[in-house]
């Protein structure tokens, strides 16, 4: 016998087609993909998005409140879920999150095969299923998610609805590659994070991830986080370094963030690192392109090659976009090439202290192979700083000559 709680539940996908005449006038979707029938354990509402999948095996308070996940359905491979339950809103010496990304919930709902009602571990203080329940987030158990794993590679990442009973889902098939979702996950306000260090790093947060702000601290910097469209190149001069953050949805939406970008890197000098969503803002910012993946790469072990090593990093990526190598400009050089699918996974400047990456270095839910990346950041602005110095120490000894004489 099924628990109480639980209710039929379909997860159903749509077909993605190319817009034609008739489905453009036909303003409702056409429903033509298809249905998997399972059973709740979250919140009992109808909900929508982009359904993506995951083969992480563990990290699922991670994922589910990266803010990159933002409008999207996500679909775990791993087929048992939940048994170690959800950790609390535990902050550490820095005032960061602890165990999460952010303070919520950030997908649309979940889609797991066998949902662990019974869990243990000693951060746990509530279940999976009753965490999606306070949060109002939708949750299927008892689907065959190979089936929609499946599908989803064949047909690419597609729109799908989460319907909960008899609901109708009144919201239809919402399209997160439609909306500016950084404007709905950045910060309103600006706010600090360990201040009064010798080295400042302003962060574009764009959906920024707990973790990455710690990466960033935990190695002596003040950081100050700034809305999405910030203009950067109004303040750049306070600070040691730009750091380009993650985010939701397409790139391209992101037209603020790319020509602030664009100013600052004309006129300043600092060093700049972007991860992931920052990476395609800062390639779209250079005047590269970047494409939609068929079904992206969600995973915590994807090979990555570091071109200008031959050493291959195991990295965690959560992306459905990627920057089109073949368009990077000749001061931009090709920095890591995902070992499965060839696709982009970062570039790097010729000469100036500029980088970024596609996969996730600060990877919670690990692997911690590629964090050395946050150490180059950090030495890269060392450097700056140092030579910074050196200039206005010189300009200053010219100054006092001139004023000796
Ligand atoms: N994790 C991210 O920053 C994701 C970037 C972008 N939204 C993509 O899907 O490609």
């Amino acid at each position: 016998m099924l628990p109480r709680f639980y209710r039929p539940v379909s997860f159903g996908s749509l077909l993605k087609q190319k817009p034609t005449l008739a489905s453009r006038l036909a303003s409702s979707p056409i429903w033509d993909g298809p249905v998997y029938t399972g059973h709740s354990f979250g919140a009992e509402n109808s909900t929508s998005g982009e359904a993506v999948f995951t083969t992480s095996l563990v990290g699922y308070p991670e994922s589910m409140t990266d803010p990159s996940y933002t409008g999207q359905i996500l679909v775990f491979t791993q087929p048992l879920i939940g048994n170690y339950g959800v950790p609390g809103l535990g902050r550490d010496e820095y005032s960061l999150l602890r165990y999460f990304e952010s303070s919520k919930i950030q997908c649309s709902g979940i889609v797991v095969a066998d949902f662990a009602e019974k869990y243990s571990h000693w951060t746990a203080v509530e279940s999976l299923g009753d965490w999606c329940k306070r949060e109002g987030v939708a949750a299927v158990t008892g689907v065959d998610t190979r089936a929609i794993v499946t599908y989803l590679r064949e047909q690419g990442s597609s729109l799908a609805q989460i319907t909960v009973g008899d609901q109708e889902n009144i919201s239809g098939f919402q399209d997160p590659g439609a909306m500016h979702l950084v404007a709905k996950v950045s910060t309103k306000q600006v706010y600090e994070v360990n201040p009064g260090q010798d080295i400042k790093i302003a962060v574009l947060d764009c959906g920024v991830k707990e973790n990455i702000l710690r990466c960033l601290v935990s190695r002596g910097a003040s950081v100050t986080v700034l809305p999405h469209d910030f203009p950067v190149q109004d303040v750049a001069s306070q600070f040691d370094g730009i750091f380009i953050s993650n985010g939701p949805g397409d790139p391209t939406h992101c037209a603020e963030t790319i020509y602030n970008l664009q100013q600052t890197m004309k006129a300043h000098t600092l060093p700049i690192f972007g991860i992931c969503l920052g990476h395609q803002l800062l390639a779209l910012a250079v005047g590269a392109r970047t494409v939609k993946l068929k079904y992206g790469n969600r995973a915590h072990n994807i090979p990555t090659l570091d071109v200008t090593t031959g050493n291959c990093h195991i990295t965690s990526q959560n992306h459905g976009y990627a920057v089109d190598a073949k368009t990077l400009p000749g001061d931009f050089k090709e920095y890591f090439i995902n070992l499965n699918d060839r696709s982009n996974e970062g570039m790097y400047h010729a000469s100036r202290p500029i980088f970024s990456t596609q996969f996730h270095p600060e990877a919670k839910g690990g692997p911690l192979d590629s964090a050395f990346l946050f150490d180059k950041f950090l030495e890269n602005i060392k450097q700056y700083k140092a030579e910074k110095d050196l200039v206005n120490n010189k300009l200053q000894h010219t100054l006092l000559f001139h004023n000796g004489r």
